[in-house]
């Protein structure tokens, strides 16, 4: 039987339209409405052509009254929109995934200091949950808010926490070299995303200064107990979709390939959406394209005895929409994988 009533604010957002595709078909979702803070009655399909005869639908102005009524409200706003939109919504009715940066920081100043804006209000950022399903799923089922990660940091947490909690990697050595395809920088036409200087054009941006650098940090700390700061740099790469992080760390002396893989293998056996890949020489954004997959391999380099670490996801899916809609399975006890189980796009 369907149930939830599930309303979206930034669905004309790119993660907003990734939210749009797996809800469409989830067997759970009775009613699906779309809210905007821009083009309040314009018919969605005529703003998305692919949408014609699947939403019809006129966009919704958003309205805290409203929004009480649903079971599940997603944002997909830019930063600095929730952290004065959402609070009105807290406890009133419907659970609330947010895909922005803003409930992710549990320090303000830190959020203050790495997105350079006013911070949520201190009681509802200490309420939020992370919603890092694979690790945090028990705090998630019963969160009001839940603060989904940011593309980047899933990437790389899923591919190295276990690592640094078995202390087989040693995190105050860790190096993070992520690349990104162009969708992850969202709708709004800029000047690195415009096609002709993005296009035959590979470059690295916010260098030093991302700030995913303290969210990797917290969940670190949260979930693997270690206390560290890292070197995290990012790369535009002209394609839309995909991220692949590559991490480098210290292996704890005598550690073998074998224990690291095997580690990463045990860890998510009981986690369909993280494909732990062995012998691989060759690891790409295509084999997860689509899809709510993160792919993760392994390589012990033994003249260095350091470690290489590779995680791809889809940015709009794992990396946003898939992962939010996961949060909301867990969150009413649905099985992880209800409408999500899709063939990822190889090509
Ligand atoms: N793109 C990605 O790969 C990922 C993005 N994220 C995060 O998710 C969020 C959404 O990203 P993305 O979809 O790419 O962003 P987009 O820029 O593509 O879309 C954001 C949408 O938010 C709505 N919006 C803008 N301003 C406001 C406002 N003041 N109040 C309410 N709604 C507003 C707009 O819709 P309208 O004008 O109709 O209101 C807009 O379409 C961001 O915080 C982003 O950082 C997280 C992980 C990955
Ligand atoms: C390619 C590209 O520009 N990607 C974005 C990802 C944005 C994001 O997810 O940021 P939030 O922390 O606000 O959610 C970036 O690097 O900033």
């Amino acid at each position: 039987m369907k149930e939830l009533k599930v309303g979206i604010i930034g669905a004309t957002g790119y993660g907003g339209l990734e939210l749009i595709r797996f809800l469409h078909n989830h067997p759970e979702v009775e009613k699906l409405d779309l809210f905007t803070s821009s083009d309040e009655g314009a018919i969605f399909s005529s703003k998305f052509g692919h949408l014609l005869s699947i939403h019809d639908t006129a966009l919704k102005k958003i309205d805290t009254e409203t929004l009480s009524n649903f079971d599940v409200v997603f944002t997909s706003t830019p930063s600095g929109v929730t952290s004065k939109l959402l609070p009105p919504l807290v406890g009133v009715g419907p659970k609330l995934i947010d895909l922005s940066g803003d409930y992710r920081i549990k320090d303000l100043s830190e959020y203050e200091k790495w997105y350079k804006k006013d911070p949520a209000p201190e009681e509802i950022v200490n309420m939020s949950v992370y919603g890092l399903t694979e690790w945090n799923a028990k705090n998630i089922k019963n969160a009001k808010i839940i603060a989904n990660p940011g593309c980047y940091p899933t990437a790389v947490l899923l591919s190295i926490l276990p690592l640094i909690k078995e202390r087989l990697i040693d995190p105050q050595f860790l190096i993070i070299d992520a690349k990104s395809g162009v969708s992850g920088a969202g709708n709004k036409p800029s000047q690195t995303t415009h096609y002709s200087e993005m296009n035959e054009n590979f470059s690295i941006y916010k260098m030093n200064e991302h700030q995913h650098i303290p969210e990797i940090e917290q969940a670190i700390a949260m979930f693997a107990d270690a206390k560290t700061t890292i070197t995290f740099n990012t790369h535009l790469v002209p394609m839309t979709r995909g991220i692949l992080a590559t991490s480098y760390a210290p292996v704890t002396p005598g550690v073998t390939e074998e224990q690291l893989y095997n580690c990463l293998k045990e860890t998510y056996k009981n986690h369909p959406f993280v494909r732990v890949v062995e012998n691989v020489n060759s690891l790409g954004t295509n084999r997860v394209k689509g899809s709510n997959f993160c792919d993760i391999c392994i390589k012990l380099d033994e003249r260095t005895n350091r470690a290489t670490i590779v995680g791809v996801i889809d940015n709009l899916v794992k990396g946003a929409a898939g992962q939010a809609i996961q949060n909301m399975n867990v969150q009413f006890n649905l099985p992880e994988t209800m409408g999500l189980d899709v063939v990822p796009l190889f090509i």
